[in-house]
C-alpha cells in the first residue's frame, strides 16, 4: 500500500539548532503514530516540519501537501463567530463534508450558536478538534490534542481519531498523556536527539514574559 506519508532521514532545526535527525517513518491509510519524548526534544518541531511549515535541515517529507491538516497548539479560531460559522468557514476553505458530523463527534451540540470567544479552554480545543473532521483531510498532523481536555472529551476525540483511521485516515500526533489509542504505534524521539543538541535548552532572560 502507497503510504500516505513518508519521512526519511529527517533533521529537523528551531532557532538555528538542530533537535532531532535521522528520524524515518512511513504512515499508510489507517496508521496512527504517537511521538514522545522530553519536552524541548523537538516534537513541534518534527510536526512543523512534516506539515510545510519549515524546511527540513535534512532528508525528505513525502506527502501530497493536500493531503494533510495540522492541528497547532493554538485553536486558530475566529472568536467572534460562532461554533457552527466557524465550522462552517473551515468547510468552506477545505471543501470538506458538512459539519453536522463533527459537531456530534466533539459533542458541540449546545454550543453551535456561541461565540468562540465565550467558550473555555476545553470547549475552545473541542472546536479545534472538529475542524479536523471538515476538513476532509486524510492525514492528521497533531500537537497535543488532548491539552485542556477532560476524560470524557479525550474519550470522545479518541473515537473520532479511530473512526478517521477507519475511513483510510492516518494520524501522527505528540502527546504527554495515554491516548487511548492501543492501536496506535509509538515513536519515541529520545535516540533521536540530535548531537550536540542541549538537553534542555535555557530560554534568554527576556523570554519570560509573564513572569518577567
Ligand atoms: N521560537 C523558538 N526560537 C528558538 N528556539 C526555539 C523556539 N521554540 C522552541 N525552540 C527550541 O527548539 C527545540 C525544540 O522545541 P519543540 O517545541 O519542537 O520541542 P517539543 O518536543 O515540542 O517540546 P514540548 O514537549 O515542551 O512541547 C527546543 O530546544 C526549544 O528550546
Amino acid at each position: 500500500m502507497e503510504p500516505l506519508l513518508s519521512v526519511r532521514g529527517l533533521a529537523v532545526s528551531r532557532g538555528g539548532r538542530r533537535a532531532v535527525e535521522g528520524v524515518d517513518f512511513t504512515l499508510s491509510a489507517g496508521q496512527a503514530l504517537i511521538l514522545r519524548g522530553p519536552n524541548g526534544i523537538g516534537k513541534t518541531t518534527l510536526l512543523r516540519t512534516v506539515a510545510g511549515l519549515q524546511p527540513p535541515a535534512a532528508g525528505q517529507v513525502e506527502a501530497d501537501p493536500d493531503a494533510i491538516a495540522y492541528a497547532a497548539h493554538a485553536d486558530g479560531l475566529k472568536a467572534a463567530l460562532t461554533v457552527a460559522e466557524n465550522l462552517e468557514f473551515w468547510r468552506l476553505v477545505f471543501g470538506g463534508p458538512p459539519i453536522a458530523a463533527a459537531i456530534q463527534a466533539m459533542d458541540l451540540g449546545a454550543l453551535v450558536q456561541r461565540p468562540a470567544a465565550m467558550l473555555s479552554a476545553g470547549q475552545k480545543r473541542r472546536l479545534g478538534l472538529a475542524r479536523l473532521l471538515v476538513t476532509g483531510r486524510r492525514v492528521w498532523v497533531l500537537d497535543e490534542p488532548t491539552v485542556s481536555l477532560d476524560a470524557g472529551s479525550v474519550a470522545l476525540f479518541a473515537d473520532a481519531v479511530r473512526g478517521h483511521l477507519a475511513q483510510g485516515g492516518a494520524a501522527l500526533m505528540a502527546t504527554h498523556i495515554d491516548l487511548g489509542l492501543p492501536e496506535a504505534q509509538v515513536l519515541d524521539l529520545g535516540p533521536f536527539r540530535a548531537v550536540g543538541a542541549p538537553l534542555r535548552s535555557r530560554a534568554p532572560a527576556s523570554f519570560d514574559e509573564a513572569f518577567g
